[in-house]
């Protein structure tokens, strides 16, 4: 089996799932229990939390466990609406965000408030000047992704900082989910950023996890209410096993980032240099800096995504239609379609998501199997044609 669709998840690390089972048997107690038993459990919670924190170079206070992205977004952009709502109602982002930040938005637009989608170039990234120009005296939020999960673009987050340095009130928020362990923490962690979103399931970490970094002093309202966990912002007893797994799993996916990044690079350049010979292929990902090097999406004209998809699958190799979330919903990318893709090459389009431990003669069986399908597509589109 070849697993390339790490966007979607990952496998959890074996030493990870490890230090999980251990946790849950030897620590069980509740955090906020006032027995030695809970207060082996908070220790463990705090310095999970510390070596989060360490790992990025920020305050401990400022990380906030969650259940994973979708929890993080939402708690982000409606804790922001809901703390900020007498300043203004108008929020800023682009038209290229994960479901989780994009449908959080609408439901907001249904409460009344104005939300600009910005556009993105031919290569999928925002520019900070269209930021500028969409900023009102009423912009509580902007909310940029740091790398987009369709075709991996990167978007600018420190020209957006530059822009946004000059309006110290909005809240600056940056959805890191495609971005860890990927070379990317200074750009992530622009001194100008103010909350940032990751999950702990695309790096290794057990599914469920997840945390906020929310600079100190920035403020949101709890979407849990409940029992005060998390100083008062996120009540819910903690997952302790997970967390202390999670970070566990941040360690491991940062450390020798650069070499790993190398990696991925290798064995996507590899498949890049061999499919793009090919005629009636269109590649969306780039090689250069200003994509994350993990993210392979290109269409094969005529044939649909899910064809594709299915296709590698009879060949032990999985991929995935643009996004995990849209796959099973027949929906064209919104992030290709924002692109101004043709709509019937967005329809063609999959992505190969890598990580590290994916090789080069991963790539060499991609590439072989790769031919074979597109030699049996070749036969179908000829005989379209003649029939048409
Ligand atoms: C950019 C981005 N944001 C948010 C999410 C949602 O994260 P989760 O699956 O942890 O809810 C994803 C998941 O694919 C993502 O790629």
């Amino acid at each position: 089996m070849i697993y390339f669709d790490n966007s979607a998840t990952t496998q959890a690390d074996a030493s990870v799932l490890e230090t999980y089972t251990k946790v849950s048997q030897a620590i069980w107690g509740n955090p906020s229990s006032l027995h030695n038993f809970g207060e082996k459990a908070d220790k463990l919670l705090s310095q999970s939390r510390q070596q989060i924190a360490d790992i990025f170079g920020v305050k401990k206070h400022e990380i906030f466990f969650t259940s994973g992205g979708t929890e993080g977004d939402n708690w982000v952009i409606k804790g922001t609406a809901i703390a900020k709502r007498a300043f203004g109602k108008h929020l800023i982002t682009t038209q290229i965000e994960h479901p989780a930040v994009i449908n959080t938005m609408q439901q907001l637009e249904q409460l009344g408030y104005e939300v600009t989608y910005l556009p993105v170039d031919r290569t999928g990234r925002v520019s900070a000047s269209d930021v500028a120009a969409a900023i009102r005296p009423d912009t509580i939020l902007v909310s940029v992704m740091a790398v987009n999960n369709e075709v991996g673009s990167i978007q600018p987050i420190d020209e957006i900082g530059a822009v946004l340095a000059d309006y110290p009130t909005i809240h600056f928020h940056v959805d890191a989910v495609q971005a860890v362990g990927k070379s990317l923490r200074e750009l992530v962690f622009n001194p100008r950023v103010d909350f940032a979103t990751f999950s702990g399931h695309k790096f290794h970490a057990p599914r469920g996890t997840g945390f906020i970094y929310m600079k100190a002093g920035k403020k949101l309202a709890p979407l849990m209410s409940g029992g005060g966990q998390e100083s008062n912002l996120r009540s819910g007893t903690e997952n302790v096993p997970a967390i202390a797994a999670m970070a566990k799993a941040l360690r491991i996916v940062t450390t020798d980032e650069a070499v790993k990044n190398q990696q991925e690079q290798a064995v996507r350049k590899a498949i890049i240099e061999h499919i793009k010979t090919q005629p009636n292929i269109t590649i969306f990902s780039g090689t250069d800096e200003h994509f994350a090097p993990h993210i392979l999406t290109f269409a094969i004209e005529g044939v649909r995504g899910e064809t594709i998809v299915h296709a590698f699958e009879d060949h032990g190799i999985y991929i995935s239609t643009t996004s995990a979330c849209s796959s099973k919903k027949e929906q064209v990318s919104g992030t290709l379609m924002a692109m101004h893709t043709p709509e019937n090459l967005a329809t063609s389009a999959v992505r190969v998501s890598l990580d590290a431990t994916n090789t080069l003669a991963e790539a060499v069986a991609f590439n072989q199997a790769f031919d074979t399908i597109y030699a049996g597509f070749g036969k179908i589109m000829t005989k379209r044609n003649a029939s048409n």
